[in-house]
């Protein structure tokens, strides 16, 4: 197995560093090489002038011998400072041959991981692979059209994704690119002729045109069996076919018009209670919904949204009455804070620089299952980090203990968790807590009655962390922290506050997050008066 190199962007960096100094080496290895040997050839070359006249008696022969001599006495101070160059060499060669046992290097399952991620990108951000293909990233986010620049795609390139998007059920994305294979083809076919080139490409126009047409086929076949969307799968949300789209019912269209636009809040839960529904529908509306937010769009009406704000904030914690923090108020059942300058420049960047070192792919006790059989799928690596091994932690912490009124304190929970996300790296819908149908917990601290989760460093584009039963997401920012309540205050689990990062488009995610357990905020905290009743504001 792999190191799998593309779930952290970290590790592609150090990746790029690595190759840099390599093909220098190389560089340097071939100078060397060739200059060694163009000595020795001229020495060869020498050798055979003379030799061509040379016979058993003929260094008597006065010019001979001197042939001989000017050969040997001008070549051999040339070939031996030549060969003290091999010490060089063999010192590059020793350097390029350790490499494969020293560093994390990439193979097939990276490139397959990156088809996964260029597929993903353009199923939720509704890339288009034409322009893809011409090196234009062309998404829809923030509920606009954003255009910038990327590499263009060769033709083996665009139908290698587009093939494993097809593979992996993105039926829709997976035509696409064949798609875009087929025209960019097209266009090098006539300029290939042009300039009388061989076509060494193996997908030629003809041969896409046959994959294309079997994959129209199992389009229109998926789309019309199984909808739109589920978690294994995808299509266009219309046939791509002629001639069927007639016939067609299209199955989407008829529950648009039953259904709510989206199913948030108090609506949500109240149909958690129907066996049929959680286990049919649940699913897909989640997965909806979650896309919809990673692309910019509010799902909340405006009467909700009108009650939202933005204010200074002390947790009625005296020592914040000096530095009160900016809080915007992000939702307000569950309570979501996003609180801005949690964390200073210089402590981010040094918790990053300290963790960059050790990142390693997380064994997550969910990562199988989860509610309902529900696959944990994230593209990032991570390290556990103590406040001991980051002694400006503490200071962290204690912004959250004081601004949250809770204890999070090293000897109250857990490290802190810092994570770098991979090539369109993502975390699918999950609640943080280890219940209600977890199979591990905490027996020391109890669940994670609330998460504090920092972006150390918040991706160009894309990476959007969002609740989809909440109808709402947070643009990463630089050095702000996200506060919500797992638990409410009847100390029931709050299902709203299932969330999902969003894969990213471009730039480097780094998160860390802390955990609040339940059982040290004890000793700090009344009983709750009324257990059936929510609590709507903690204490910050
Ligand atoms: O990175 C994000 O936006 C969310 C991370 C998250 O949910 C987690 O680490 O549990
Ligand atoms: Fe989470």
């Amino acid at each position: 197995s792999g190191h799998a190199l593309h779930s952290s962007t970290e590790q592609m960096q150090q990746l790029q560093r690595s190759e840099v100094s390599m093909v220098n080496n190389i560089r340097m290895l071939v100078t060397d090489i060739d200059r060694l040997n163009n000595v020795l050839k001229g020495y060869i070359d020498s050798w055979e002038e003379v030799s061509e006249l040379l016979e058993e008696e003929s260094v008597s022969d006065p010019s001979l011998a001197y042939k001989l001599l000017k050969h040997v006495s001008e070549g051999w101070p040339k070939v031996d400072s030549a060969l003290m160059t091999h010490t060089h060499i063999s010192d590059i060669m020793d350097h390029l041959s350790k490499r494969a046992d020293e560093e994390l290097l990439p193979n097939s399952d990276d490139v397959m991981g990156a088809s996964e991620a260029l597929i993903k990108l353009s199923l939720i951000y509704r890339v288009n692979a034409t322009a893809l293909a011409q090196g234009h990233l062309q998404t829809e986010q923030d509920s606009h059209t954003h255009i910038s620049n990327t590499l263009p795609l060769s033709v083996s390139e665009l139908a290698s994704i587009g093939l494993v998007g097809i593979n992996k059920g993105h039926l829709g994305i997976g035509v696409e690119f064949l798609q875009a294979a087929r025209t960019q083809a097209v266009a090098q076919q006539g300029l290939k002729q042009q300039k009388s080139l061989r076509n060494e490409d193996t997908y030629t126009p003809q041969k896409l045109d046959g994959l294309i047409k079997t994959a129209v086929r199992v389009h229109d076949h998926v789309l019309e069996l199984r909808g739109e969307r589920s978690l294994t799968h995808s299509t266009a949300s219309r046939p791509l076919g002629t001639g069927v789209s007639g016939k067609l019912k299209i199955s989407s269209d008829i529950q648009a018009k039953d259904s709510p636009d989206s199913i948030i809040g108090t609506h949500y839960l109240q149909l958690h209670t129907n066996e049929t529904w959680m286990l049919k529908e649940k699913d897909i509306v989640e997965i909806k919904q979650t896309e919809k937010l990673c692309r910019g769009e509010d799902l909340r009406p405006i009467r909700e949204l009108s009650t939202l704000f933005c204010q200074y904030m002390t947790g009625n914690h005296p020592w914040l009455l000096l530095a009160p923090f900016k809080v915007e108020v992000i939702s307000r059942q569950p309570y979501i804070t996003v609180i801005y300058d949690l964390i200073t420049a210089s402590e981010a960047e040094s918790l990053w620089n300290y963790t960059a070192e050790g990142l390693h792919t997380p064994n997550h006790p969910m990562m199988k299952k989860n509610e309902n059989s529900t696959k944990i799928d994230w593209s990032l690596k991570n390290q556990w980090v103590n406040e001991s091994d980051q002694p400006q932690l503490k200071q962290v912490t204690q912004r959250i203990e004081a601004l949250a009124n809770v204890r999070a304190g090293q000897q109250h929970s857990r490290p802190y968790m810092v994570a770098n996300y991979g090539l369109g790296g993502a975390y699918t819908p999950h609640m943080d807590t280890f219940g209600p149908f977890g199979i591990t917990q905490d027996r020391l601290y109890g669940e994670r009655l609330a998460t504090a989760m920092i972006y150390l460093q918040a991706p160009k584009s894309g990476g959007n962390t969002v609740f989809p039963w909440v109808g709402a997401g947070i643009r990463p920012v630089n050095f702000a922290g996200v506060l919500w309540w797992n638990l409410l205050d009847s100390h029931e689990y709050d299902f709203l506050t299932k969330h999902a990062a969003c894969p990213i488009l471009r730039g480097t995610k780094w998160i860390a997050n802390k955990w609040i357990s339940y059982k040290p905020q004890w000793p700090g905290r009344n009983c709750p008066k009324d257990a059936a009743k929510r609590i709507t504001q903690p204490n910050i």
